[in-house]
Formats: structure tokens, sequence, C-alpha cells
């Protein structure tokens, strides 16, 4: 069979929700005082939105081939994202042949090292990367999981990230992830209402619920040690979650010294390729890798740090990013459960997480998705077409 070459990518942008998931309305938990890097100044303490966590806004990257087969993904990127794809990065994509995905990423990667590496280009590379394999897959009428070696098991299970832990547990989900609300600036107090809210939830949820806190790089090692001690003692977190900024890789290496045995550090959704993984892990960083596919270099690059994790006996639990972590985390057997993020406004019902951008858009269903349900050609998912897409730069 002779493979289609690509005829043409283009690149849009999309305003509110679907793959910039921050870009919520009023009143959402997703944005009610959430400890951040910015809580320091009291400004930006009550909303991330203030200091422009949903500026960039979603990037669709759409590869069309030349037998008319279309492959797209989502991903946060706007319209710095769509002139990155348009201006650079399509001479590496169109005219050549759809399996070329290796060759591709690695021309993409190493034209922009002199000023991408990580962060927003990382982000685009990553949307290429998922729109390739969503529109290899489709060409050859299997599910991208295929192509990445098949299931290993039946069904995923799902924790829940938002602010009901106790609604999780009610909806059939193995744990929840709470936001953490206060940070090192608020002090003593807030390390008290940090601690109050894990036991009220261990309160609802029973003993054997697991309960996690996401710090979103908001503390330092001593505060992180001082509230991962307190909350695993008193209250049975299983997990602290990128407790400090994505650099400070010697800062994670000493709190998971610090923290009690039994209790698991996890970091990695702002961290980004193989070169950035394999610090965490040579640096003995966390116990569970958590690379977003739509940020950490798209699955070509998700294999790699999986493989390197592997290796060393570590877990690879990616960070939301829906349809694009489910394909993969089916296929591995270092990555034994999946996250699910409730975008219900109060966390009280199972959402897509893309929604409103995507059609087909599985999710669990009693905290649990069937190997079956991610069976349609590629990621399985259609653009939904009420979503007008915006296109800055075209050619
Ligand atoms: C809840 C966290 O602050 C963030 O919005 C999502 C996240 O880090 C995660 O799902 O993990
Ligand atoms: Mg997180």
């Amino acid at each position: 069979m002779s493979m289609p070459t690509i005829k043409h990518v283009r690149a849009f942008t999309v305003r509110g929700a679907g793959a910039d998931y921050h870009d919520q309305g009023d009143g959402h938990w997703i944005d009610d005082h959430i400890a951040t890097p910015m809580s320091k100044y009291p400004d930006y303490r009550q909303s991330r939105q203030s200091f422009g966590i949903n500026v960039l806004g979603t990037l669709v990257v759409e590869i069309e081939a030349s037998d008319g087969s279309i492959g797209f993904a989502v991903t946060t990127g706007g319209e710095l994202g769509c002139w990155i794809v348009e201006k650079h990065l399509a001479r590496f994509i169109e005219g050549a042949k759809i399996t070329d995905i290796e060759k591709i990423w690695d021309q993409m990667f190493n034209s922009t090292l002199y000023y991408g590496r990580k962060g927003i280009v990382i982000n685009t590379i990553s949307g290429v990367d998922l729109a390739l394999w969503d529109l290899l897959a489709k060409v050859r009428g299997e599910p991208v999981h295929a192509l990445l070696g098949g299931p290993v098991r039946d069904e995923l299970s799902f924790y829940a990230t938002g602010a009901r832990p106790d609604l999780a547990k009610q909806m059939g989900f193995i744990g929840g992830k709470l936001p953490l609300h206060h940070g090192p600036a608020e002090r003593e107090e807030g390390l008290r209402k940090n601690l109050e809210l894990l036991g009220e939830m261990r309160n609802r949820v029973g003993d054997d619920f697991w309960l996690m806190y996401d710090c979103w790089m908001s503390l330092d090692v001593e505060y992180a040690t001082r509230l991962a001690k307190a909350a695993h003692e008193e209250f049975g977190l299983k997990w602290i979650e990128e407790a400090l900024p994505p650099d400070d890789y010697w800062g994670y290496a000493e709190l998971r010294r610090n923290v009690p045995r039994g209790m698991l550090v996890t970091t990695g959704e702002h961290e980004a390729t193989r070169w950035g993984f394999r610090m965490l892990l040579e640096m003995e960083c966390c116990d569970i890798l958590q690379p977003d596919v739509g940020w950490c270099g798209g699955i070509t690059e998700l294999i790699k740090i999986s493989a390197l994790a592997d290796a060393r006996g570590k877990l690879v639990v990616p960070h939301g990013s829906s349809v694009y972590s489910y394909h993969f985390v089916i296929t591995r057997h270092n990555s034994p459960f999946a996250e699910f993020l409730m975008m219900a406004p109060k966390a009280d019902e199972v959402v897509p997480m893309f929604n409103p951008q995507l059609l087909d858009e599985p999710v669990p269903v009693n905290g649990r998705m069937r190997a079956s349900a991610l069976d349609a050609p590629g990621f399985g998912v259609r653009l939904n077409p009420e979503v007008k897409l915006h296109r800055p730069f075209p050619r």
C-alpha cells in the first residue's frame, strides 16, 4: 500500500474552555482561590485568570493527506501556537509521508531548539504530533492505541481531580485529588485551612478512598514537607503533587527524602521531553511521573518518557488530556490508572474534559472506561462544528 503524503497543515485557535481547560466562566471550582506561584501577590491570589492562566486559548492542528483524510488534535497554544505551525513547522510536515512521524518530530524539535525546548513551542509540537498520530491511525482504520501495541487491560480506572472528592467517590472513581487553596504566603492559618479541608473530605469519604493534594507549583520545600507530614499522618494523604516549581529538581529530591514512608511525591505536568523527565528520574524527584501528552512532546515523546520510567520501576500517570492520554495509558503496564479532570463548575457531574470542542469524547462511567470505548479510528473524536475556529495566519 502506498502511503498518502501530507498536503496541508492548518492551525486554528478557539477561546473558551476546550483544550485550554482553565479558560472557564465565573464560579468554577478551578479558579476559586487555588494556591499558585503567584499567590504571594495578594492581587493575584483569588483567581488564576487574574494573572492570565487563560491567555493562550486552544490550538487546533489539522493535517490533511493527499487522499483527503484529515487528522487533528487540540492542545493549549492559541495564536502563538498557530504562528509556530504556519510560519515555521509547516515546512517539515507538508510533502512528508504520513508515516514520517519520528522524522517530523525530530525536525520540529531541532529546528526550534534556539527558541523552543519547552513551554509553548513543545505544546505546539505536541499538537502537531498528536494530529499526525490521529491521521495515520485514521488512514489505517485503527484506533491510536492499536498503533501503540494494543491494550494491556480491558478497562481504564480513573481518579478524579476537583473540588468534591466525596462526590467523586459516589460516582465510582478510585480517588479524588483536591486543589490546594492556600500557599506559604497565607502562613499558619492557610496551612490549618488546607488540613481542615482535607480532614473534612476524609470524614466524608472514609478510610480507603485515595485523597491527594495538587499544589500547582505553589510551595517551598519547608512548607511542602510540613503539609505532607501532617496530611499523611492525620488524614492519609496518598500523594502530594507538583509541590514545587518545575525547575527545582533539587527541591523535589529533598522533598521526596522528607515525606513520610508510604507517601508519594508526584510531578511532571509542566515538564517536557525525555531529557526533562530523565532529570526527574535520575535525581529521584518523584514516585509518579505525570506528563501531559499535549505539552510534553506528544505521543512520540511520551513513548520515550514512559520507557525511561519503566526501566526504573516508576509509574507514568499522565496529566488530564482526555483521549490523548487514554489511548496511551491503556497500552502501558506502568500506567495502571488515569486522571479525569472534573470540568463541571461544581465538580458534581462528569462532563467531557474538552467540552465543548470535541464530539464523541468518551467519559468514565462508574469511574471506569472499557477499552472498547476507544475503538473508533484515530483518537476517535471529532471537532464540534458549532465551535467556530479562527485561523490567524492562513497561507
Ligand atoms: C487543579 C489544578 O490546580 C490544575 O488546574 C489541574 C492539575 O494540575 C491536574 O489536574 O493535575
Ligand atoms: Mg496537577
